[in-house]
């Protein structure tokens, strides 16, 4: 792999990592195997199990990241390291509550800071065993190369206090740096981003009022620099819309969207991406094919 990424120090965060080059939407920027992996109930007894029979070079890399904790008496080194760097291992979604079953520490991986407008994903990608970095946007040379820690359709306010309460640090993202007319814009934008996500989730039997609603919470992505983010399974969801009321024409155009986003913040390798590559093929090839009465929706825009 062509190395796009160099580890700098990065003003206000510690170390980062930044890109070294010109970046392209769809990238691989970095596929790692964890230094350690532990389940849910891990614990500082566990993670000092893990490391033992890592190599003594591994272990300097280990204890050189990040602790958010120092200082902290109830939370020794090993732990603090672990909760400080662990990124989750399989699928998980913070938007329904669903958390990963494993997680893991990595010698690199670890080192992407968090942006509220990240333009970086990070997949673990269960065939390889490995965690994989895409570049969810074009990104310029010297620019920052960031993942997002957790849930960015909250308010600035909801955003921060759960980074510091779960990572103890202050965001300094661009987002949470937006101040005034902007920083309110910004917030009504995320909830209502955040709510569209809800009602589209229960559109089943209004596919047209569910299409609807997919375009307006994209038209809103796009405005907050956010269209990396969870916007695949938007299109999916308009797709299914599609799918049910047997409007092929429209299914394979959002299949489309949906494939080419897989592709970019998976890798065309991934199960999903995969997945939507046969429906954009076949529609009918899904479930839910004519489920309702025949209707024209609309595509993407
Ligand atoms: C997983 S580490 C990331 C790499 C770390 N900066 C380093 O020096 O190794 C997480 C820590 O990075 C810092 N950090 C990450 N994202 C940040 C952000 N958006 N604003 C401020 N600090 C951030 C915080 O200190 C956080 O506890």
């Amino acid at each position: 792999m062509d190395v796009s990424y160099s580890l700098q120090d990065v003003p206000g965060k510690g170390k980062g990592l930044v890109a070294s080059r010109a970046i392209s939407r769809g990238e691989l920027i970095l596929s790692e195997a964890p230094l350690i992996q532990q389940d849910r109930s891990y614990s500082n007894a566990s993670i000092l199990r893990a490391l033992a029979p890592v190599s003594e070079q591994q272990q300097r890399e280990y204890f050189s990241l990040a602790n958010a904790h120092k200082g902290n008496r109830s939370i020794p080194p090993p732990l603090g390291i672990f909760k400080t760097n662990a990124l989750p291992c399989g699928d998980h979604s913070v938007l329904e509550g669903s958390a990963a079953t494993h997680a893991a520490v990595f010698v690199l991986g670890s080192r992407f800071n968090s942006s509220c407008e990240p333009n970086v994903n990070n997949y673990w990608d269960a065939n390889l065993q490995k965690i994989t970095f895409w570049a969810t946007r074009d990104i310029a040379i010297g620019e920052e190369l960031c993942i997002s820690y957790g849930e960015c359709l909250a308010s600035r306010e909801a955003r921060r206090s759960r980074l510091k309460r779960l990572f103890g640090f202050d965001c300094t993202c661009v987002a949470c740096s937006r101040t005034g007319e902007d920083l309110t814009k910004s917030d009504e934008r995320r909830l209502e981003i955040a709510r569209l996500y809800e009602e589209i989730g229960q559109c089943g039997g209004a596919p047209a009022a569910g299409v609807r609603m997919v375009k307006r919470a994209l038209r809103l992505l796009e405005e907050e620099g956010l269209l990396g983010l969870s916007t695949a399974g938007l299109y999916y969801d308009a797709f299914q819309f599609c799918v049910s009321v047997a409007d092929s024409k429209n299914a394979k155009a959002w299949a489309s969207k949906a494939w080419d986003t897989y592709c970019a913040m998976r890798g065309p390798d991934s199960e999903a991406a995969k997945k939507m590559h046969k429906y954009l093929k076949d529609p009918r090839a899904h479930l839910a094919f004519g489920l309702y009465p025949r209707q024209k929706l609309s595509g993407p825009d």
